[in-house]
C-alpha cells in the first residue's frame, strides 16, 4: 500500500520498501513484509549468500549444475515484478585481486541478473564497489546493460564513507562516495538504466554535497534504522536534517527502503525470526514503526500548490522554444499566457507608473497619451494598459499591433465586445515594417523568451523604436539573461537518447526539477530599450563567465546550463524567473537548458570558465556556447547549424 496519496493524483503516491535477508521461502517473505508489515516491496537476495560458483559440484558431463536460486513458480509473475527488487549478492567483488573470487563474483553477477531478468523484476540492487577500483565491476555491468530488457540497475552508494586511512577517529575525514558513483557511471557511459541507491546513515554530508545528488539519477534511498533517534516515548524518529532529506526524496520521486534491525525500545521484536513468530507478533512487523514514521513524514508534507500540480507533467520534459516571430502562436498557447494574472499585474503597475511620470495631475484632463502595444496577441496587455489608465486617471489612445492574423481576429472581437472602439485601433502588421500614422509616448511589449532575448525582442523593438517619440518610454525598458551550471543527468540522458549532435546543440525550454544548481546565476546579455539615439550597437553579444564551485560541494558533474531572464518593466517594477529574484506566482516561463555534448567534472573550489555568444545573421539569430576551463569543450552550435531563431 503506498504511503498515501495525499489527495493528489497517482503520480503523487510514494512507495516504501524493506531490505530483507535471504530466505528460500519467498511467499512467506512477501506475506510477512507486505501483509503484516504493510511495506510496498521487498529488496530481497535471490541467491543463498553461501553460494559460490567455484564450489558447485560439476556433473558427470563437466558442466556446473544449478540450482543457484529457487523456482520462479513460488510467486506469480506480477508478484515478482511489482513486489520484489532483486538484491545481488553483497559478497561479490569484481575487482578482487584473488582471481578465483573475482571470477566467482563475475559469474554470480551475471547469473543473478539473468535470473532477475527472467523474473521480469523492475530493478536490482547492485552492491557498492569495494575498494578504490571498480573498473572490472563497471565493465561487466556495462556489458550486461548492452542487452538488458528494461530492468533498472541501482548501484548501492553509501552517502558518506569514513576514511579507513585516517589516523584516528577524531580526525576522520569522509571519502566522497560521489566519486565512486561518478567513475562507475562514466565507465558505463551514463547508461540510462543505471542509477544510484543511496545508503543513508546517521551522519549526513554538507547541504551542498547532498544537493548534488538531486541532479543525479537516484532511484532509491536506503534508510538504515541506525540513522533513527529515539524520542522521549521510546519511538524511532529522525533528526531535522534527516527529515528534510527524506521530504526532498519524496519530492524527487526517490523510493525509500528501510533497512537494518529494530533498535528502538518501542520497536524491538526479533527482526529476523519471523518464521517462529507468535500470533501476537504476527500483527507486528519489527520495522513497522519505522515505516509508520516515514509515512507520517510524507503525510505532513505541504500539498503542492495547484499550479505546481498542473506542471507535474512538464517536470524535466524538454520542449523546443517557441518561435513567435517565424510561427504564429495557437489559441491554446495564448490561453496559457492569459491565465498568468501575475504577469499582467506587473505590466499594469509599470504602465501606471510610467503614465503618472509622463503627465502631472494638473494636465491629466487635457493631455492624451499615445500607447502602442506591439505584439498584442489576443489583447491582455491592451486590457492591462486601459486598466492603468482608469487607475491613474490619464487619458489614453491605444494602437494594438499584431502580426499574427489569427490573433487579430480575436482582437477585433474583443474590442467590439468591450466597447473599446473609440480608444483602441487594431493594426495587423509586423512592427518592424509598419508605417505608424503618429508616434508613441509609450511602447508596451512582451516578446520575451525564457532567456530574455531568445524570441528576438531586441530585433523587433529596434523596428518599433522608429515610431517611439524622443524621450518616449519602452516597457520593458531592459532585460538580462542569466545562466548557472547544473547537474541534470535526466536532461542529459534525454538529449543523448536522440543519438545526434544537433540535439546537444539546441536550447530547450524545460521545467527543471531533478537538477542540482551548482553555483549562483551570473548575468549574460542585457538589452536596453529604447536604444540611445545614433546608437549603432548591434544585437550581437559575447560574454565570458567565471563560476566558482563552492568548497563544500565536493566534485560535481556539469551537464549543461540552466538559463533565465529578468526584465525591468519600468523603474522598480520587474518581472522575471531568475531564481533569486523570480516574480512569485508567475508561470508563463519555464527555464531554458543549454546542454553540453560531454559533461564536465568540476572540483570543489575550482573555476569553471564558460563562453556564450549571441550571433546575428540576415535571416536568423543563434547562440553558441562552450566551456574553456577546466577542460575545453567543442564550441556548440557553430554558425547556428543545429539551433537558431528565424527573423
Ligand atoms: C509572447 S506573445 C505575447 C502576446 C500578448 N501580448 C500577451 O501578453 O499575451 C508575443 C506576441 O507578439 C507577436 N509578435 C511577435 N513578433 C512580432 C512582430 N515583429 N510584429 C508584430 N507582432 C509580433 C506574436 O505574434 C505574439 O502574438
Amino acid at each position: 500500500m503506498p504511503l498515501g496519496d495525499r489527495g493528489g493524483d497517482k503520480s503523487e503516491a510514494r512507495f516504501c520498501g524493506v531490505e530483507t535477508e535471504f530466505s528460500d521461502d519467498m511467499p512467506n517473505v512477501i506475506t510477512f513484509n507486505l501483509s503484516t508489515g504493510k511495506f510496498d516491496f521487498v529488496v530481497a537476495p535471490l541467491t543463498d549468500p553461501s553460494y559460490r560458483p567455484s564450489l558447485v559440484q560439476k556433473d558427470s558431463l563437466g558442466s556446473a549444475s544449478p540450482p543457484f536460486a529457487g523456482s520462479d513458480l513460488v510467486l506469480s509473475p506480477s508478484q515478482w515484478s511489482s513486489h520484489v527488487v532483486g538484491k545481488i549478492s553483497s559478497w561479490i567483488d569484481l575487482d578482487s585481486e584473488d582471481e578465483t573470487f573475482r571470477i566467482d563474483s563475475e559469474t554470480t553477477l551475471r547469473q543473478e541478473l539473468a535470473w532477475a531478468s527472467h523474473l521480469s523484476l523492475q530493478a536490482c540492487l547492485l552492491p557498492s564497489p569495494k575498494g578504490t577500483s571498480c573498473a572490472n565491476y563497471a565493465r561487466c555491468v556495462n556489458q550486461i546493460l548492452q542487452d538488458l530488457s528494461n530492468m533498472q540497475l541501482w548501484l548501492r552508494i553509501p552517502l558518506v564513507v569514513p576514511d579507513d586511512d585516517s589516523m584516528d577517529a577524531s580526525s576522520a575525514t569522509l571519502v566522497d562516495s560521489w566519486e565512486t558513483w561518478n567513475s562507475f557511471r562514466l565507465m558505463c557511459e551514463h547508461h540510462s538504466q543505471l542509477s544510484a541507491a543511496l545508503d543513508i546513515l546517521s551522519t549526513l554530508p554538507s547541504a551542498n554535497s547532498l544537493g548534488r545528488w538531486f541532479g543525479e539519477s537516484v532511484r532509491a534511498a536506503i534508510v538504515n534504522t541506525d540513522s533513527f533517534l529515539t524520542n522521549g516515548r521510546g519511538y524511532p524518529c529522525l533528526s531535522k536534517r534527516h527529515q528534510m532529506l527524506i521530504t526532498r526524496f519524496f519530492n524527487h520521486n526517490i523510493q525509500i527502503i528501510i533497512s537494518g534491525n529494530s533498535g528502538h525500545p518501542k520497536a524491538s521484536v526479533d527482526a529476523n525470526d519471523f518464521h517462529n513468530r507468535s500470533v501476537a507478533d504476527s500483527q507486528r512487523h519489527p520495522l513497522r514503526l519505522y515505516l509508520e514514521y516515514v509515512g507520517h513524514l510524507y503525510q505532513k508534507m505541504d500539498p503542492l500548490p495547484e499550479q505546481e500540480r498542473f506542471e507535474l507533467g512538464y517536470r524535466d520534459y524538454l520542449q523546443s522554444p517557441l518561435q513567435p516571430l517565424m510561427d504564429n502562436l495557437e489559441a491554446r498557447t495564448y490561453e496559457t499566457f492569459e491565465k498568468d494574472a501575475m504577469k499582467y499585474i506587473q505590466y499594469q503597475r509599470a504602465v501606471s507608473k510610467a503614465m503618472l511620470d509622463m503627465i502631472p495631475d494638473e494636465e491629466a484632463s487635457v493631455k492624451t497619451i499615445v500607447l502602442m502595444v506591439v505584439g498584442a496577441g489576443r489583447g491582455p496587455l491592451v486590457r492591462a494598459s486601459l486598466q492603468a489608465s482608469e487607475e491613474t486617471g490619464r487619458k489614453l489612445k491605444v494602437y494594438a499591433v499584431e502580426k499574427n492574423p489569427n490573433a487579430v481576429v480575436t482582437l477585433h472581437a474583443l474590442v467590439k465586445l468591450e466597447g473599446w472602439e473609440d480608444t483602441v485601433t487594431i493594426v495587423s502588421s509586423d512592427m518592424r515594417y509598419w508605417n505608424a500614422p503618429e508616434k508613441a509616448d509609450i511602447l508596451v511589449s512582451e516578446l520575451l523568451g525564457s532567456f530574455g532575448d531568445n524570441e528576438l525582442s531586441p530585433e523587433c523593438l529596434d523596428g518599433a523604436q522608429r515610431f517611439l517619440k524622443p524621450g518616449g518610454i519602452s516597457i520593458p525598458s531592459s532585460y538580462t539573461s542569466f545562466i548557472q551550471p547544473v547537474t541534470a543527468s535526466k536532461l542529459y540522458n534525454d538529449v543523448k537518447a536522440h543519438k545526434d549532435i544537433s540535439h546537444f546543440e539546441t536550447a530547450y525550454v524545460v521545467k527543471i526539477h531533478n537538477a542540482a544548481r551548482l553555483t549562483p546565476c551570473q548575468s549574460v546579455f542585457t538589452f536596453t530599450h529604447p536604444k540611445p539615439v545614433n546608437d549603432r550597437e548591434s544585437n550581437q553579444r559575447y560574454k565570458k563567465l567565471h563560476f566558482t564551485i563552492p568548497n563544500d560541494t565536493g566534485s560535481a558533474m556539469v551537464h549543461g546550463f540552466a538559463g533565465y531572464f529578468d526584465a525591468t518593466l519600468y523603474k522598480d517594477v520587474h518581472l522575471g524567473i531568475e531564481p533569486s529574484t523570480a516574480t512569485p506566482n508567475m508561470f508563463s516561463w519555464f527555464s531554458i537548458f543549454f546542454p553540453l555534448r560531454t559533461p564536465i567534472c568540476v572540483k570543489p573550489g575550482s573555476k569553471l570558465e564558460v563562453d556564450f555568444w549571441r550571433c546575428c545573421g540576415p535571416k536568423k539569430v543563434w547562440y553558441e556556447w562552450c566551456v574553456a576551463s577546466p577542460s575545453p569543450s567543442p564550441i556548440h552550435n557553430s554558425n547556428g547549424r543545429s539551433y537558431w531563431v528565424g527573423l
